[in-house]
């Protein structure tokens, strides 16, 4: 298709213009297709000058009767018309370029015009109006008889387009990429490729390809261009969740995971210890993991869970059944310190029960670690815990069966294929206790199945949030004291940005020094951030969980996970720094117990959309909602974490919270050919497999298909 090549063959493009449009990123007819209005006013109803109110927005059509340019102060112009159509007559007035309107409207001009009515004195006003040209020959009588002209800028739904600085620059508005993009439809008629097979345009009652683009452009009604976006955005979100089906299937047919037959001995005596009965949640998850694990396909499977609402249960669970049926299992953390809970508690639960449980983190000393290395080699560990030090090469397992990953957007695809390969085909459990809306699951992890616990346990208190500006704390901290005289405990949390992170950190050490000599000198007080050695930070915590600390000040490296529920305050300062989803995080350190616990989110004056992060925190304590809004307020993308992202960003037109039967419908579709055909073979299928290609020839997912 060489013509494709330039757009200078069109009308009103010359090289400068292709210049520049290239700049865009618009260098065929195909890219201008592909730029869609950013907006369209509704220009179809076209109205009697006679009956014209003030403040209404109108299209007219009439013809000039006079026009004159009058100078209004030394060096001011203003160009003036009157236009007339037999009912009445409007004066068109332009204060700007008004030697370009001078010389384009003089009387006898047919003009259709559209924009606000004002009134001046008894006059009807139309300041800058849009206009459009019919011809030199009086318009009335043509009304009459139907029109004999077209209407192009007006009298029907208008394009508006997006207009960088350069293309304003070279006189490139909406008006001439409407015109251009309208000579790119009239030269380069529409035989566009389809990108959807027939079968599947009429099962979803889709639009072709072809009508969908020029009613993107140059819509006939608002009810196909509705049709036009729908079928624009299906086809978007088909092509994403294909990735996902694709490798869905791919998993479904490699059925070589261990299959765990029998759930004995060891499950059985971890349920009968627990200290407190399971929620139906809870419940019902462990039964949809037992389900994947029964099966000879690797589990794939992500639990998601609000902050402490009992997911490490649900995995200690499944590493029961691990163990009942001989297999090791990994579990991977994002932090040191979460390491080293998650391995205390499990240790708690399932030495007893006698499984050997064992610690893998960072700076461990050697002799310690080659006995870990060794057990586990040999199988006589049967449950490792630890960070990223696991995926390490000289870590080998003799039987790995079960891979858990808690906070799973932590870790990067490799990561975590990395701890995958540390077996052949293990099952693989993601947790993340920062829940997304389900639509928002299935467009970023459109592969893995979903377990929701989405109750809390029996007997917990709300937590009460309050904004406290920042001159007003003091008050916080007699609460605290409150507490921590009832016996309960309390943490002060200080923001710690990348960009600053030296300056952050000075801040939070000295405000512990003057806290700890003034206002809390006679508590005990105990201090935890990202510089202190992992020996330094574990004995901080380990006092604070023994309770012989009662208020631990840090930054956030107490974020996710940390589990001491005779924790009762949780003071956050400079809270408008922080992101939405981390003050969720930081407030689930507290509410984890009995007790009724107070979240208070501490601030200075703030701006842009800290009100809305700060307001949302009080106004509801459920984790799927707060990412609701945090989605509003700054992108599905971005609250889906980094991999995730580019799937999304790739999206131009359909938006997974907004567009979610969309999504449904794009999905099933996008399983129902995986299932069919999960290599795109197919002769049919062809033409879905080389826009499939094309789709992710530039993204760094991993779409291959075989
Ligand atoms: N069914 C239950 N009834 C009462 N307490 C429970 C129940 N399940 C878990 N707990 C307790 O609630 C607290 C939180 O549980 P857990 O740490 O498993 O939550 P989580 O979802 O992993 O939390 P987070 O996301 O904050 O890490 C723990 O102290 C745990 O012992």
């Amino acid at each position: 298709m060489a013509a494709l090549s330039s757009l200078t063959t069109l009308k009103g493009v010359g090289p400068k213009r292709a210049a520049i449009l290239e700049q865009a990123g618009i260098a065929t007819p195909e890219n201008l297709f592909d730029y869609f209005p950013r907006r369209y006013i509704d220009r179809r109803t076209i109205r009697s000058i006679g009956e014209l109110r003030a403040g209404e927005a109108v299209t007219v059509v009439g013809t000039v009767l006079q026009a004159r340019l009058e100078g209004t102060q030394p060096g001011r112009m203003r160009f003036k018309a009157v236009l007339a159509d037999g009912t009445g007559s409007i004066e068109l007035t332009w204060f700007k370029g008004v030697r370009y309107f001078a010389s384009s409207v003089v009387p006898g001009d047919a003009l259709a015009v559209n924009g606000k009515v004002g009134v001046f004195g008894r006059q009807m006003q139309m300041q800058h109006p849009d206009f459009e040209h019919l011809g030199r020959t009086s318009v009335h009588e043509n009304q009459e008889g139907g029109s004999d002209y077209e209407l192009f800028h007006t009298g029907r739904i208008i394009p508006l387009y997006t207009t960088s600085a350069a293309m304003k620059q070279g006189g490139l508005h909406s008006r001439q990429l409407r015109t251009i993009i309208a000579g790119a439809f009239e030269r380069f008629p529409p035989g566009r490729e389809e990108n959807l097979t027939p079968g599947i345009i009429r099962e979803y009652g889709l639009l072709p390809l072809a009508e969908a683009y020029r009613e993107m452009h140059f819509p006939s009604s608002p009810e196909k261009l509705e049709e036009a976006r729908t079928r624009m955005k299906w086809t978007e979100l088909f092509y994403t969740q294909l990735l996902f089906a694709l490798k869905h299937a791919h998993l479904e047919r490699n059925r070589t995971a261990p299959s765990f037959t029998h759930s004995g001995e060891v499950t059985r005596r971890f349920y009968a210890g627990l200290p407190f009965e399971l929620t139906d949640a809870q419940k019902q998850v462990i039964r949809e993991i037992y389900r994947d694990l029964k099966r000879s396909r690797p589990m794939n499977r992500l639990l998601q869970g609000d902050v402490g609402s009992g997911k490490t249960m649900v995995a200690m669970f499944s590493m029961a059944l691990a163990a009942d049926n001989g297999l090791q299992s990994a579990f991977m953390a994002p932090t040191e310190i979460l390491a080293v809970q998650h391995f205390l508690s499990l240790k708690r639960s399932l030495h007893p029960l006698g499984i050997d449980v064992a610690l893998l983190a960072g700076r461990q000393r050697k002799k310690e670690r080659d006995v870990t290395l060794a057990g586990l080699a040999d199988g006589s560990v049967t449950v490792a815990v630890g960070t990223h030090a696991m995926i390490e090469k000289g870590v080998s397992f003799s039987r790995l069966g079960l891979v858990i990953i808690d906070e799973q957007h932590r870790f990067g695809v490799l990561q975590r294929k990395a701890l995958q390969d540390k077996a052949a085909s293990p099952h693989v459990l993601l947790m993340t206790a920062t829940p997304i809306p389900r639509t928002l699951t299935m467009a970023g992890f459109g592969d893995l199945d979903v377990s929701i616990i989405d109750a809390m346990p029996a007997g917990r208190v709300p937590i009460r949030t309050q904004l406290v500006p920042e001159n007003s704390k003091n008050r916080v901290y007699e609460l605290l004291r409150r507490e921590v005289a009832s016996g309960r405990q309390a943490y002060i949390v200080y923001p710690l940005v990348e960009e600053s992170e030296k300056i952050d950190l000075r801040a939070a050490v000295e405000s512990y020094a003057e806290l700890a000599a003034t206002t809390l000198g006679d508590l005990r007080l105990g201090l935890i951030h990202g510089q202190m050695t992992p020996e330094e930070k574990e004995s901080a915590m380990d006092r604070f969980r023994a309770g012989e600390i009662d208020v631990l000040v840090g930054t956030t490296v107490i974020e996710v996970g940390v589990d001491v529920p005779n924790a009762t305050v949780m003071v956050i300062e400079h809270a408008e720094r922080f992101g939405l989803a981390q003050l969720h995080q930081l407030r689930g350190r507290v509410g984890r117990g009995r007790h009724a616990s107070s979240c208070f989110l501490v601030h200075a004056p703030f701006s842009g959309d800290a009100g809305e992060r700060l307001r949302a925190m009080e106004s509801t304590p459920d984790g799927f909602r707060i990412s609701e809004i945090d989605a509003a307020i700054r992108g599905a993308g971005n609250v889906l974490g980094r991999e995730q992202a580019g799937m999304v960003s790739g999206l131009k037109l359909a938006d997974p919270l907004l567009d979610a039967p969309l999504m449904q419908s794009a999905r099933k579709a996008a399983f129902a050919l995986a299932a069919e055909d999960a290599e795109l073979r197919g002769r049919e299928h062809a033409m879905i497999r080389s826009c499939y290609l094309r789709y992710y020839h530039d993204r760094s997912t991993l779409a291959d298909i075989g």
